[in-house]
């Protein structure tokens, strides 16, 4: 059996915590997957290809059989958000209908989107408004542009959209000012128009009530189904809703709510949660969320670096959110005082530069060579972050 000993990366950890009740209570609900640290050879955070932030967590996985302590993380969330099913005929019919959607598919140098997942998913919302007679007014962003920038114009998106909603959509070159006002005014029921690129305004990021109120005043109710971006307060998603009621979330952004909150209310124990991203900075809120619900927390893509930092590993030339180390340290402390288990890779992914023709290894998480950045998680923590037999049941 493991000990806290073992030489696992988590010695690599420079944390000293004491025990604590909490989490020798906490970590008995994991009795999965350690599977690594259990086969005891002396890498086992190599076979388990996550290490914990917090080398107690794992001692006392091992050592405690205890069941799982009473949940102070019982918190109910309920979804009684209103959604475009609960709008009839009788609410939409003649309508201008405002639909913010997360339109930003992927297209190729030739601007074909080489996946259409993003529009296939809007398509329901559309043809409930259109089915029920409101004049659809469609808005996303693509990509992160500044300025208008033809390459980011949602044109290319107009055939495929047509196809998908049988009818012919008509596009805007603006999304906002007299040229779209026009194109609302002609807009029959059941028709849809879509506006350009939403985010060739820096106003929309900034969340500016000007422009919110503008793009607002060409509608006469506000439908969210933009799931992807739901987590930004921009003007089109949450900036709009100040001006247009009601405001009502469409299928897409429904059916991911309902998923969410029936998976965080009532979890299945053990409770595991991963999370990506490039910046720990914009990732803060929900991982004290995810802390105070989850028994587990894997972390990836290129915000672990700023974690290893903090932990004093040498991280290269990684991207490191210098001013976020205190958060780093202050999240996993966090963790340790909930009795979480913060996870971190292993193994990583290292390139000689950001490119697409960069030369590129995998190696520990501990042994990133100066001069090389890390870019996301290594195979080995890919395999047991994917493992059903190595993770529990989400
Ligand atoms: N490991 C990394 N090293 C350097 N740059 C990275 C790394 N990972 C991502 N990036 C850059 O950050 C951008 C955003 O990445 P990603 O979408 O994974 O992160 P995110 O946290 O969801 O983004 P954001 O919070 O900025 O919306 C990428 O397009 C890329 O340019
Ligand atoms: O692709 C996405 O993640 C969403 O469309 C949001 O895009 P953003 O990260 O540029 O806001």
């Amino acid at each position: 059996m493991a000990s806290a000993t073992a030489p696992t990366s988590l010695s690599l950890l420079k944390i000293t915590v004491s025990s604590s009740s909490a989490s020798r209570s906490r970590a008995a609900v994991l009795p999965f997957s350690y599977s690594g640290l259990r086969s005891s050879s002396s890498s086992g955070l190599r076979s388990l290809a996550f290490s914990t932030a917090d080398s107690l967590t794992i001692r006392s996985l091992s050592s405690s059989s205890s069941s799982r302590a009473k949940s102070h993380r019982g918190l109910v969330v309920s979804a009684v958000k209103k959604s475009v099913g609960d709008l009839s005929a009788a609410d939409l019919k003649g309508k201008k209908v405002f639909v913010r959607a997360d339109l930003n598919v992927p297209l190729d140098d030739n601007q074909n989107i080489t996946d259409d997942t993003r529009i296939r998913a809007a398509i329901p919302t559309i043809k409930h408004l259109m089915q029920n007679g409101a004049k659809v007014i469609l808005s996303s962003h693509l990509g992160r542009p500044k300025g208008v920038t033809l390459k980011f114009s949602l044109a290319p998106l107009v055939p495929r959209l047509s196809e998908l909603l049988g009818i012919e959509v008509v596009k805007a070159e603006d999304c906002i000012g007299p040229e779209v006002e026009k194109a609302v005014a002609a807009l029959p029921e059941g028709g849809v128009l879509l506006l350009e690129n939403v985010r060739f305004y820096k106003e929309e990021e900034k969340n500016e009530p000007e422009f919110a109120k503008k793009l607002a005043s060409i509608a006469d109710l506000f439908v969210n189904d933009a799931f992807g971006t739901a987590h930004r307060a921009h003007a089109s998603t949450e900036g709009v809703t100040k001006f247009l009621k009601p405001s009502v979330a469409g299928f897409l952004l429904q059916k991911e709510l309902d998923y969410l909150v029936g998976a965080i209310s009532s979890p299945k124990r053990p409770f595991a949660a991963i999370v990506g991203g490039s910046k720990v900075s914009s990732k803060i809120g929900v991982i004290e969320s995810l802390l105070e619900k989850c028994d587990i927390l894997l972390l990836g893509g290129g915000m672990i670096f700023t974690f290893y930092k903090a932990q004093g590993l040498s991280v290269g030339s990684s991207l490191v959110e210098e001013d976020k180390l205190d958060l780093a340290t202050s999240l996993m402390a966090k963790a340790k005082e909930k009795g979480v288990s913060l996870l971190l890779p292993t193994d990583v992914v290292i390139a000689d530069k950001f490119a697409p023709d960069a030369n590129s290894q995998i190696v520990p998480a501990s042994a990133i060579p100066d001069g090389w950045m890390g870019l996301d998680i290594g195979p080995d923590s890919i395999k047991t972050s994917t493992k059903p037999w190595r993770l529990p049941k989400l």
